[in-house]
């Protein structure tokens, strides 16, 4: 099928590279020329694992394009995805104005034949229906301007643009980081919508991924398809993450409980999660959960039942408990050394989770804020970001190029991401480079033991 994705982060790009893959025709749309030049020569902009190689691999079959121009786009697609950025306003409320750009020039270009318009954003809940207005109005727009193009409007001229289209809530699952592995297994696709046509389009789209073409377990049974009206399946991409930063909360909660009264919360982690009732999944606990999406998405809910009168009180308690949990780092810093002025405390990552370049909302520039006014001198050393150096605009931190030059005059190093080099690190000779060897280990990462053995002072959460 012939497909334009319009916006290519970590959800487009991923989603054109993989819909490429499994055999359509892509044409991927951004309007930053730079990212364009990239995706061009193949490259991907963002790290994200195996995404490069699909996308040379479906560039070399002519699957792929990449381009700035819009109404291009537009021509190309049957099926056009608008999947850019819904940033966080400082109110808490998702920032649709990439959206509604997006959609408006859809409807500045829609012209012929049937396309279904498809929200892969994470988009408040009722915007199916706000997408299709904005569309509507760009192609009023567009009629307006080919009247008035010749002088005065000419009303009884109106010249026949026949766009026919539906809109569809395609809400996206994808973790970083697995973004890629994601796609070609998810547990679920959820189609919200009330066209059948539209639907039964999508369904054509994905039938390659639902028969598990492309899956890593292709014995596995179909995936799942729901199909939902608009405002449940936008519902469902919020209440998804909302739970499951809450389930977060809950563990970091315990956690803390567990500091209190001398028991190990990844052993009751372990206890609990046995039961198929709660799942052992997404019970680790740690210095909270950060990212381009729980922070927002929770908010935005929050929000959203805001205006309705009704007042979310267990989101609110996990946002809160998750604040105090960023926070942590910093009380078991002062626990260990007591004063952190003219302390050095070195960071073991900086991404907020492993295997991506990601920076939006990460613990770690909470860790670096506290710790600079508290008057500490702060370094960091991640895989990924100390290779792609300042661009993330970091400031009040000091980036090194291995972990031993971090460790080199630290009082205490905080493990704040977990990534997997992390595990074989010489931690016997950076203890020795340290003034004070103590390591928080932000995600209960480490063997408390191996870090003892190597010299440490070692201190988890809730263990
Ligand atoms: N990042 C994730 O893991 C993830 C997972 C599921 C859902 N989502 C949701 O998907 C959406 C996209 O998230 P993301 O992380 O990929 O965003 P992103 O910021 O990485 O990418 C957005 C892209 O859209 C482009 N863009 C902005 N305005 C444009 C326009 N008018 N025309 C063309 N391109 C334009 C930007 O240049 C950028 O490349 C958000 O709503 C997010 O909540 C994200
Ligand atoms: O047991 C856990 C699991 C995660 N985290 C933290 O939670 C955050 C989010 O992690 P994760 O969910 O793995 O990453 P994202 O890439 O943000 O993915 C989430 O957000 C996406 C955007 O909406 C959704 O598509 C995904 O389904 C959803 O998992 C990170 O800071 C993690 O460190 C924990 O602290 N403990």
């Amino acid at each position: 099928m012939r497909v334009c994705v319009i916006g290519t982060g970590y959800v487009g790009l991923v989603t054109g590279a993989c819909l490429a893959h499994i055999g359509h025709d892509v044409v991927c749309i951004d309007n930053n020329e730079e990212k364009v030049k990239i995706m061009k020569s193949g490259q991907s902009p963002i790290f994200e694992p195996g995404l490069s190689d699909i996308m040379q691999s479906a560039i070399s079959t002519g699957k792929i394009e990449f381009s700035s121009d819009l109404a291009a786009g537009v021509a190309h697609g049957e099926i056009l995805f608008i999947a850019v950025g819904t940033p966080p306003l400082p109110t808490g409320e998702s920032d649709t104005r990439y959206v509604e750009a997006v959609a408006r020039g859809i409807g500045a270009h829609l012209d012929g034949g049937y396309k279904v318009i498809v929200n892969k954003s994470t988009v408040p809940i009722g915007s199916g229906d706000w997408v299709r207005m904005i569309v509507l109005d760009g192609i009023a727009e567009r009629q307006n301007t080919l009247i008035t193009a010749g002088g005065a409007p000419t009303y009884d001229k109106l010249p026949e643009i026949t766009a026919q289209f539906d809109v569809v809530s395609n809400p996206e699952f994808l973790r970083e980081g697995s973004a890629v592995y994601d796609t070609f297994n998810p547990d679920r696709i959820v189609l919200g919508g009330n066209s059948p046509r539209a639907i039964a389009m999508m369904k054509e789209l994905y039938t390659p991924i639902v028969e598990r073409k492309f899956a890593t377990d292709p014995s596995l049974p179909p995936v799942p398809v729901l199909v939902t009206d608009l405002s449940s399946a936008e519902m469902i991409k919020y209440a998804a993450n909302a739970f499951l930063a809450t389930k977060i909360s809950f563990i970091n909660e315990v956690a803390n409980i567990c500091d209190r009264v001398g028991a190990d919360v990844t052993q009751v982690a372990k206890g609990i999660g046995l039961d198929s009732r709660i799942g052992n999944k997404f019970l680790n606990a740690g210095i909270g959960w950060g990212g381009s999406c729980f922070p927002k998405d929770v908010s935005a809910l929050i929000h959203t039942a805001d205006d309705y009168g009704y007042e979310t009180q267990l989101l609110k308690a996990a946002v809160s408990v998750n604040e105090r949990q960023r926070l942590l780092a910093i009380e078991k810093l002062q626990q260990t050394l007591k004063i952190l002025k003219g302390k050095t405390v070195g960071l073991l990552g900086l991404t907020f989770k492993p295997d991506t370049d990601d920076m939006r909302d990460a613990p770690a520039l909470n860790v670096i804020e506290q710790l600079n006014r508290l008057g500490a001198r702060v370094k960091a050393y991640d895989p990924i970001v100390s290779q792609t150096g300042m661009r993330h605009g970091l400031s009040g931190v000091l980036v090194e190029t291995d972990a031993e030059r971090l460790a080199d005059g630290c009082d205490a190093l905080v493990l704040v991401t977990e990534w997997q080099q992390f595990k074989n690190l010489d931690y016997a000779k950076m203890a020795q480079l340290m003034s004070h060897p103590v390591m928080i280990d932000g995600r209960n990462f480490l063997d408390p033991e191996i870090m003892v053995r190597a010299g440490f002072q070692y201190v988890g959460i809730g263990r």
